[in-house]
């Protein structure tokens, strides 16, 4: 393995967060959740706490979306919205059984007196956007094939006035963009190739040549569904390949046990919105 010595900056960030006080898997909507798994949603209160806690430990801004009985993945509010700069393109889920966590995130970025764009296509927030503020002189990197239908990356672009550029996800597994890739710092990418067709996987050498590059452990350790500040990397702890993937690459790995929400398929970055504002 090669060692980089690259100083790494941090950058501050503002994030959403919301607690999964009434999580649950009472639905199966992605490969991951069986609601013949039990679930301990105190744990989950407290990985989740610890998450919230290491944002700020880092020096992050953590606001809070109030939770609602009735809608047990609403603790993923990455999905409820994408906002670049100061504007917000609304989502519309896919599955009825998360419609309403729309109006939820809806209201809280208006009583911010922020720009919200309402949208009329399908399109599930930052589970399948993703934006690299200085690749290319910011790019959103949208997924399809599972959740968020094409005609909202159209109308993304139009929303948010950056091109858009659509990736094809072909794995189940990888049911959404933030599985399969994130952003490491403002122009680079870490992704697993296997999660998307043959074409968008040259889309991507194309546009990030100096990606880092996971493996099918490392995705499915959910180690991509993370959060970056350019420098500190907050993942799972499961997905020790990656973490030392990107301790090489010059980032600092900070690990969190999420074990309990990865039963609703999701892990870090599914519970963190950025606030571009
Ligand atoms: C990393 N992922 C996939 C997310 N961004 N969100 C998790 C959503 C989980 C929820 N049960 C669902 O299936 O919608």
């Amino acid at each position: 393995m090669v060692t980089v010595n690259q100083q790494r900056v941090p950058r501050k960030r503002t994030y959403l967060m919301c607690s999964p006080e009434h999580f649950a898997v009472e639905y199966a909507i992605n490969p991951w959740m069986d609601v013949a798994t039990p679930v301990d949603r105190e744990l989950a209160v407290k990985q989740w706490d610890r998450l919230r806690e290491t944002l700020v430990g880092l020096g992050h801004e953590v606001h809070l979306l109030t939770p609602e009985p009735g809608l047990p993945d609403m603790v993923y509010a990455a999905n409820g919205a994408l906002m670049v700069d100061g504007s917000v393109y609304g989502a519309r889920f896919k599955h009825e059984q998360r419609a309403a966590e729309a109006a939820a995130h809806r209201a809280f970025y208006e009583s911010q007196g922020w720009r919200f764009i309402a949208p009329s296509e399908t399109n599930e927030g930052e589970g399948d956007f993703a934006y690299v503020p200085e690749a290319h002189g910011g790019l959103i990197l949208a997924g399809h094939g599972f959740r968020t239908e094409i005609p909202a990356h159209a109308e993304a672009q139009e929303a948010l006035g950056r091109p858009v550029v659509s990736l094809h996800l072909i794995d189940p597994r990888f049911y959404h963009l933030d599985v399969a890739l994130t952003v490491l710092d403002d122009s680079n990418i870490a992704y697993f190739p296997g999660a998307f067709s043959a074409a968008s996987q040259r889309v991507l050498a194309q546009l990030f040549p100096a990606a880092v590059i996971a493996d099918d452990a490392d995705a499915m350790a959910f180690g991509l569904n993370l959060v970056s500040d350019g420098a500190n990397v907050v993942l799972n702890s499961e997905a020790t390949g990656l973490a030392g993937t990107l301790k090489a690459a010059g980032y600092t790995p900070v690990p969190v046990e999420l074990a309990e929400l990865k039963k609703g398929g999701g892990s870090v970055k599914c519970c963190i919105a950025e606030l571009r504002h």
